[in-house]
């Protein structure tokens, strides 16, 4: 299908083009397979390691980005870029390794002192992406909020583990190029790994920039062979402003979702043309205030990169009655309250039985419309970390969804590494009739929870 538009259409769409009648109208009229805003090909960056290709810059991309109202020099343009583009970056290496982790089963799996798992890929991406990060922002002034530190990986009985995570640093590195980055000239030795993995020690602050990491959130689920997802956002002014979502084993249609990721055969039968069309993860994104949010599906390393690859818009679903709504929580009962959740949703007139999914992959299912509600109710005295849910936020909300306390508020992320003020749990629905009842829902029963 040709993407050209007509002078006089494309006139009429920009004075329209804030309507969301439009904006179904236009993506109807040209395909799913629009651009995101921010693009690499129309524009470029100095001063950037980014080393931008021009590889799909034709007059119809710079027409549908004008009709769509999206100028090249957007704020945050460049950050949601990179961004992407890293995350794209780390879920490959997250695949390499979850690949050797499922088969061997070996001792790369260390428990942290909270017995929560931490793996070669969790140290590996947050370097990977710190690196990046210093590279094409400056080291001045960057401030990083991540989830790990080098201290179980300095000990004398990590050597082992150290050298493997050197070595997956920079073979993802290496890859830069190919995702339209700049990589180190040579490899990263041992204290430049420690060292980058180390700088993102930012406890962030009300003003200012801050990068927000999880490098892989459902540790559990990634060392189980499951969903994880690797979580990158930027907070600006304690308000979360970029998000980007990479979920290497959440397949781009809903109806492959059914399979498990490694029912190879399974899927092909409904895949048949092999693995160019056959999607296995995608990553998501929203920049604040776009009332967008775009899924692209994941780019593999041996494949012939043309960048930037196709990306399809999101929205929330449509549903809001109770008795047609899914909802989704954590798989572990030590996470979220199971029992507290079973009975909300037998209150609120919930029919189908919780989607329990690892990780943002949650927050994903809800953007993209497979579920309606997510609820996590942690016990008490556990404190929300903001690495966990603020790419997610702002990819549902620019998706049309809500996210917020039990109380009906806005999680605050304005006060460093902690969601300060939670009031008693998460809830992020498709639309505020669905929050509304829940919201109530939670006042009702809570002084009888044993939360
Ligand atoms: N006790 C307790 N209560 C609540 N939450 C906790 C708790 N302990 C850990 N965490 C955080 O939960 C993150 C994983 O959340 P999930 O939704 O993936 O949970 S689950 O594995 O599906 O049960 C997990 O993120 P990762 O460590 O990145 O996997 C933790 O940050
Ligand atoms: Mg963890
Ligand atoms: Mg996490
Ligand atoms: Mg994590």
């Amino acid at each position: 299908m040709s993407l050209g538009i007509p002078p006089l259409f494309s006139t009429a769409t920009k004075l329209l083009k804030n309507t969301s009648f439009l904006k179904n109208t236009c993506n109807n009229l040209l395909g799913l397979t629009i651009k995101p805003s921010f693009s690499a090909s129309s524009f470029s960056i100095s001063g950037c390691c980014c080393n931008y290709r021009n590889t799909l810059s034709s007059p119809s991309t710079m027409e549908i980005n004008k009709i769509r109202g999206i100028k090249s020099d957007d704020k945050y343009s460049k950050e949601l870029d990179v961004a992407v583009r890293v995350v794209q970056m780390a879920c490959s290496l997250c695949q390499r390794v979850q690949e050797s982790l499922v088969s061997k089963r070996n001792e790369q799996v260390k428990s942290k002192d909270d017995n929560s798992p931490v793996t070669v890929a969790d140290w590996s991406v947050q370097a990977t992406v710190s690196w990046v990060l210093c590279e094409c922002f400056g080291r001045e002034n960057l401030s990083i909020i991540a989830e790990e530190d080098v201290e179980a990986l300095s000990r004398a009985d990590a050597v082992g583990l150290l050298e493997s995570v050197v070595k997956a640093v920079n073979e993802c590195l290496a890859e830069a190029p190919k995702y339209g980055l700049k990589g180190p000239n040579g490899s990263l030795v041992t204290s430049e790994v420690l060292e980058a993995i180390s700088r993102c020690n930012s406890s962030g602050a009300s003003r200012g920039r801050h990068w927000v990491l999880d490098p892989v959130d459902g540790t559990l689920g990634f060392v189980r062979g499951d969903q994880y997802a690797v979580a990158l956002a930027m907070i600006e002014d304690g308000e979360v402003v970029i998000g980007v979502l990479g979920c290497p084993n959440y397949p781009m249609k809903k109806e492959w979702l059914k399979y498990h990721h490694r029912d190879y055969q399974e899927m092909s039968k409904l895949s048949p043309s092999s693995s160019e069309s056959w999607n296995k993860g995608c990553v998501m994104y929203a920049k604040r205030g776009s009332g967008e949010a775009w899924m692209q599906p994941l780019v593999h390393q041996t494949e012939n990169l043309v960048w930037p690859n196709s990306a399809r818009e999101i929205r929330v679903s449509a549903i809001d009655d109770p008795a047609l709504a899914t909802f989704c929580e954590p798989v572990e009962k030590a996470n979220s309250s199971h029992s507290f959740t079973a009975g909300l949703a037998q209150s609120v007139g919930l029919r189908t039985q919780p989607l329990r999914v690892y990780s943002m992959v949650k927050y994903a299912a809800i953007a993209r419309g497979d579920a309606e509600i997510f609820m996590k109710f942690a016990r008490a005295g556990y404190k929300e970390k903001i690495w966990d849910h603020a790419a997610g936020v702002v990819i549902i909300q620019e998706a049309g969804g809500m996210v917020t306390d039990a109380g009906g508020r806005p999680l605050d992320f304005s006060k460093g590494i902690f969601l300060e003020g939670l009031d008693r749990g998460i809830i992020a629905c498709s639309g505020s009739a669905l929050l509304d009842k829940i919201v109530r829902a939670v006042d009702l029963s809570w002084d009888s929870s044993n939360l």
